[in-house]
């Protein structure tokens, strides 16, 4: 018979950290990005991206402080925003990813490139 552990055990013998890996997660949804076709959600990098850009030009006043959660070890969705929005706060319950993020700020060794993504957006604000 399965033995269910209760949720607030949960991870308690295997950190978050252990389900994933950045890297890989990085190579699998996000290289080639900006062709590849999202097999599971149907859309592709440029579409989203243009989500995120209608969302933000407009009028609307969002206020300073965007809070991202479940931002993993991505800035995409942060592109339109970042525009707005003077201060942004990850989250995640993933420490490899906030870390990964905190890497690409810092402009460390090897960091995952969005500059694609950054163009693309560029594009749509005319500011490429
Ligand atoms: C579908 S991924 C999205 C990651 C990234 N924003 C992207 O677009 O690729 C969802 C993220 O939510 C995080 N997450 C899951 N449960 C969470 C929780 N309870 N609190 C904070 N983050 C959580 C995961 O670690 C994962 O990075």
């Amino acid at each position: 018979m399965e033995t269910r552990i209760p949720f607030e055990d949960q991870g308690k013998d295997q950190p978050f950290d252990a389900h994933f890996s950045v890297q890989e997660y990085l190579d699998y949804f996000y290289s080639d990005m900006m062709t590849k076709y999202d097999e599971d959600e149907g859309v592709s990098m440029p579409w989203i991206l243009d989500q995120f850009h209608r969302t933000f030009a407009g009028e609307k006043d969002f206020g300073n402080r965007l809070l991202d959660v479940g931002s993993g070890p991505t800035v995409y969705q942060l592109i339109s925003a970042s525009r707005v929005c003077s201060e942004i706060v990850c989250s995640d319950i993933h420490q490899g990813a906030l870390a990964e993020i905190k890497r690409w700020k810092n402009g460390g060794e090897n960091v995952f490139d969005w500059s694609t993504a950054v163009k693309y957006v560029s594009g749509l604000e005319g500011t490429g």
